[in-house]
């Protein structure tokens, strides 16, 4: 077989496309650096949240017409911390003792192998952190609130570099490509990604973006924010800004001590790194799903302990369905079946759940999740839709995902997929939807 004719049957060409194909992942890659800013502006104690005031809003678009506004959006200090964190993350996951563990077979029949230290990593970067602030006080920690809009240019500058850097290698000979971003188009790949796990020797880009920089960088905006509070309250945090802190810290923190479980998700086993993970990894997860935390600094909420009870246990509920339900998959993925859970065997070897939680809905884990959303947008109270952005958007990533998902298990499984969607016919709530 000539080399060309091998490459196009380990990397078939994409004939379909998904977000809506180019027009969809332009608009994608416009939005998001867009969004990042506008929730910035929108909801900031300036201006308010939202702006109320017609001036304000008029005044906002003045100094948008003006060089110095632009000019506003860049901070070399913050971008040169930024890079530095960057590169501290980096050199965590090379010095720091960690098992390699191997990953789930890829198309080619092999498998990649990944150093398990992102917890460590975290339990570093936010030793450091609390003995910064124990040592200088909480002033010597704000820094994030106060340069937020430079943070996050600097995160979109490392998004943008990567996801050329990752397309560009991609064309290097004997790459895996992406099922899905091998399409020709160049709007459409770079955002998708074409290469499935691009990697500089054994150092994984994708699953090590997904879980350092950002996902870590989130908690410590949150302590960031966290600090602000206290320096203008004379020391004190309210109660919401603590149900915040925890909620986020121990999503991060969970995420991070499961990390093997990742290596079983879709953006893991299927996707390509491109622009869309680069930009949602690096800039979306610290700086946008840090919102309420931002919120809570200048509009501080006391809830109360009934409140305070009843958003507990929407987030434990939230928390014991997804923990459950992931781990579930992830231990039955890799061999072990401790609950005695059913299961059917597709005519491709894989199996199937059908009791426990994957026999409840065929996402049970982004209910879970979805739960958790809202549990931490009700620290806020109810005096701006704009905290309840991430909620939002998240239930439509994740109607979105559940159909991509769908659609992929079409492909691996074909008509036993649908001899299981006869047995699982929820998608994601039980017994809803
Ligand atoms: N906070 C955030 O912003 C986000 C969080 N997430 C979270 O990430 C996690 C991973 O999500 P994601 O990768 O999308 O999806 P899942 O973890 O649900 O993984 C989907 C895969 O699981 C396998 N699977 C499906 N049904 C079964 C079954 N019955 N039994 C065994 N295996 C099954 C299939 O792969 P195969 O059969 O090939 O093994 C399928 O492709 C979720 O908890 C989600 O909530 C996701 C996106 C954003
Ligand atoms: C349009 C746009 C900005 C898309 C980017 C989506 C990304 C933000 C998310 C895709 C999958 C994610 C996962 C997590 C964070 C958000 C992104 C990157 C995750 C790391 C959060 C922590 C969880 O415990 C997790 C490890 C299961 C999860 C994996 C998927």
């Amino acid at each position: 077989m000539s080399s060309s004719k091998t490459a196009s049957t380990l990397n078939p060409r994409t004939t379909t496309y998904e977000f809506c194909g180019p027009l969809g992942a332009f608009a994608v890659s416009v939005g998001v650096p867009f969004l990042l800013y506008a929730l910035f502006f929108a909801c900031n104690e300036t201006n308010g949240c939202p702006p109320s005031d017609v001036e304000v809003l008029h005044n906002f678009v003045a100094s948008v017409q003006t060089l110095e506004w632009w000019k506003g959006l860049w901070d070399t200090e913050a971008t040169l911390i930024y890079f530095g964190w960057y590169m501290f993350c980096v050199v965590s996951w090379y010095i720091l003792p960690g098992d390699w563990i191997e990953g789930v077979t890829l198309r080619t029949g092999g498998k990649k192998k990944y150093k398990i230290n992102a917890f460590s990593t975290f339990l570093l970067a936010v030793g450091l952190t609390i003995g910064h602030i124990y040592r200088s006080g909480p002033e010597a920690f704000t820094f994030l609130y106060e340069k937020w809009v430079g943070f996050v240019t600097a995160s979109l500058l490392m998004s943008v570099l990567q996801a050329f850097y990752v397309y560009a290698m991609s064309f290097k000979e004997g790459k895996v490509l992406a099922l899905g971003g091998n399409s020709g188009n160049f709007i459409y790949d770079f955002y998708i990604g074409r290469e499935l796990n691009p990697s500089i020797g054994s150092f994984d880009i994708k699953s090590f973006n997904e879980l350092r920089p950002g996902l870590i960088l989130w908690v410590l905006v949150d302590i960031s924010m966290a600090c602000e509070q206290a320096v203008r309250r004379g020391g004190t945090i309210t109660d919401s800004m603590w149900l915040i802190l925890l909620f986020q810290t121990w999503y991060v923190a969970d995420g991070l001590y499961n990390e093997p479980a990742i290596f079983t998700t879709m953006d893991i086993i299927s996707d390509g790194f491109g622009f869309m993970l680069s930009v949602g990894d690096l800039a979306w997860v610290p700086f946008i799903y840090s919102l309420q935390a931002r919120y809570l600094v200048f509009k501080p909420l006391e809830l109360g302990p009934l409140a305070t009870a009843a958003i507990l246990a929407v987030k434990a509920t939230g928390y014991w369905i997804f923990r459950s339900a992931n781990g579930e998959k992830n231990d039955f993925r890799n061999g072990r079946n401790p609950k005695n859970l059913k299961f059917f065997e597709t005519s491709s070897g894989s199996k199937l759940l059908i009791t426990g939680w994957w026999g409840a809905s065929r996402h049970p884990n982004y209910f879970g999740d979805i739960l958790m959303a809202l549990s931490w947008s009700l620290t806020t109270g109810f005096d701006t839709p704009i905290t309840y952005f991430y909620p939002i958007y998240f239930g439509v990533l994740l109607i979105h995902r559940q159909i991509r998902d769908d659609e992929n298990c079409e492909r691996k499984y074909g008509k036993d997929w649908e001899k299981y969607k006869e047995l699982v016919p929820y998608r994601i709530i039980p017994k809803v939807y």
